[in-house]
This record gives structure tokens, C-alpha cells and sequence, in this order.
């Protein structure tokens, strides 16, 4: 039987992601236990939820004050702390042979009744969860990032993944506010398997000298009513994180999928969007 009264919800990470569920866990009066692996990391992720309730706060955009939200929130670098969570999503760093020892870790900790949840963006569901005795508990909650901001939440289908364990994935993400559909478990789901093509399509064109930066992300704002042209979105987005769903893809499905040139040598030289100040854009 899957526990399907969740009270307690555990994250694992405590970075951009992770962060940002527990923010929106917390909002949605889940008690939340989110782990990393050092405390600084859990201070970060932390400090990142409480500049976001505030600015929130300020904009009056919170049903009831940012520290009792944040006090619902406990750090911890102690993977035993997840024992008593309902529900564990994975946050952590997108790499097949961590995300194998975290779910491992947690068959071990958690209820066997628990669901536990990825949040990866291009990694196998199936993969993941083969390690465990119990793959049919596992599912993708695949969150958009920024978290609290993005209404859309993807829930991805495992091989072995139950009906059950689907159904309660969606009814959580909507509990969180949010509003879901479903990919079965291939490259990329339905986001990231069209959207990477359509980023690198953007830089091939800008590197071909079709258009400027400036006229292709109009091109596309103007042309197709998308909120960001693919030279401003991947920058938003980062372009090592691009680079890295671009090569998942790559590898599992072919050449058509095959990582813009221009891509792979702003990431070398550590140009790689926002975060760093420059990527296709310079940032203050
Ligand atoms: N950033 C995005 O735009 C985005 C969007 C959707 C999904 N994702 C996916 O979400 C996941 C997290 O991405 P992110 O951008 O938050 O990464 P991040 O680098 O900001 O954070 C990852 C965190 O996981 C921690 N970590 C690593 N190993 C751990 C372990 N064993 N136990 C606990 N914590 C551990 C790291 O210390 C780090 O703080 C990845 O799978 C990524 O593909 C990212």
C-alpha cells in the first residue's frame, strides 16, 4: 500500500531546485526535512528560500508570514532525518551514478510505503530506480525552474512506475499549485527533448550569422508568442545546464539531438548565461 497522507515531505538538495520545492512545500503547509551534504549548502538553500517569502511578502503575495512558512522548513545533512517524510523528492545533482546511491540510501531510510520522486531533467526514471527492491514507488516530479514562479509541473512514467504511485505524484504537484502532465520515461520527456533542439537550433542560427542575437529571440518572441527567444532562455537557463540535457539527448537519441559547437565553447570558456554575467547577453 502507498501512504497517501502526506504531511512531511523530504528534499534532497538544497540548491536551485531543491530550494525552490521546499519554498513552495512549505507555502503549501507541508512540513519540509531538506537535505545537502554540508551545512553551508543547507544555509544557502535556506537564505535563498527567505529572500524569495520576502520578496513575496512584500508584494503581499503570501496567504500568511514568511518565517512561520520558513519555520516549516528543517536543514539537515543527515540522510536518517528523511525517516519519517511521506514523500522524498530528489533534487540533487544530475548524474545517474549519484542519483543511483540516493535512492539506494533512501529504500534504506524511508517507509517502505513512501513514494520517491526525481526531479531529473533528462535522466532515465528506470535507470534510476533499477538499483532499488522496490522500483515501482519511484516516479518523475520534473519542476520548472524558477520553482515558486513556474505553474507547469511534468510527471514522468517509469517502466515499473505503479498506477498509484502516478496518480499520487500528480495529486501532489496539484496540491503544490500546480498544474501537470505526464511523459512516458524517454529522452528528454516532453520539455527537454523539445526545447533542447529548439535552444541549439537558436544558436547554430545566431552562430551562422542568419540573424543578430537580438533579431532571433525577437523572431521568435514576436513570431510564435513565447515568453523568451532560445538565446535570452538559455542564458536563463544556463548554458552548462544545456549543454549537459544536450548531450544526454545526443547520446540516447542520435545526431539530430547533437549540441550546438557554439554551445559547448561558451561552457569552456565559463561564459554560461545569468549566473555568470555572460552567456548570449551580458548581465549587470
Ligand atoms: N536548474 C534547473 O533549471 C533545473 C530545472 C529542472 C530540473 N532540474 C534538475 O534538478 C536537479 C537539481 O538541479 P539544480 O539546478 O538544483 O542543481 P544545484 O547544483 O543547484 O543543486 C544540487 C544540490 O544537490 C546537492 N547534492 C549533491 N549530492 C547530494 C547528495 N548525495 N545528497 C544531498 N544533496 C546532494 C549539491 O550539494 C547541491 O547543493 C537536477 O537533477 C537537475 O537536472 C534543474
Amino acid at each position: 500500500m502507498l501512504r497517501t497522507e502526506i504531511d512531511r515531505i523530504g528534499v534532497v538538495g538544497a540548491g536551485t531546485m531543491g530550494s525552490g520545492i521546499a519554498q513552495v512545500g512549505a507555502t503549501h503547509s507541508y512540513n519540509v526535512v531538506m537535505r545537502d551534504l554540508e551545512p553551508e549548502l543547507i544555509e544557502d538553500g535556506i537564505a535563498t528560500v527567505e529572500s524569495s517569502l520576502e520578496r513575496l511578502e512584500s508584494r503581499e503575495d503570501l496567504e500568511e508570514s514568511s518565517d512561520r512558512i520558513r519555520d516549516r522548513i528543517e536543514g539537515t545533512t543527515a540522510i536518517d532525518a528523511l525517516a519519517d517524510c511521506d514523500l522524498v523528492v530528489e533534487a540533487a545533482v544530475e548524474s545517474l551514478s549519484i542519483k543511483r546511491e540516493i535512492f539506494a540510501d533512501l529504500e534504506g531510510v524511508c517507509g517502505e510505503d513512501v513514494l520517491l520522486a526525481t526531479n531529473t531533467s533528462t535522466l532515465s526514471i528506470t535507470s534510476i530506480a533499477s538499483v532499488l527492491d522496490r522500483p515501482e514507488r519511484v516516479v518523475g516530479i520534473h519542476f520548472m525552474n524558477p520553482v515558486p514562479i513556474m505553474d507547469g509541473v511534468e510527471i514522468v512514467v517509469g517502466e515499473k512506475t505503479t498506477d498509484e504511485v502516478t496518480e499520487l505524484a500528480h495529486e501532489v504537484a496539484r496540491t503544490l499549485g500546480k498544474t501537470t502532465w505526464e511523459s512516458d520515461d524517454k529522452p528528454g520527456f516532453v520539455t527537454n527533448r523539445i526545447l533542447m533542439p529548439w535552444i541549439n537550433e537558436g544558436i547554430r542560427v545566431f552562430d551562422e550569422g542568419v540573424a543578430t542575437r537580438d533579431d532571433i529571440d525577437a523572431g521568435m518572441e514576436l513570431g510564435t508568442n513565447v515568453p523568451m527567444g532560445p538565446l535570452s532562455l538559455a542564458d536563463h537557463i544556463g548554458l552548462d545546464i544545456c549543454l549537459h540535457a544536450s548531450e544526454t539527448l545526443y547520446e540516447e537519441l542520435g545526431e539530430r539531438f547533437k549540441p550546438a559547437y557554439l554551445l559547448k565553447r561558451k561552457v569552456e570558456a565559463g561564459d554560461l548565461g545569468k549566473k555568470t554575467g555572460t552567456g548570449f547577453y551580458d548581465y549587470e
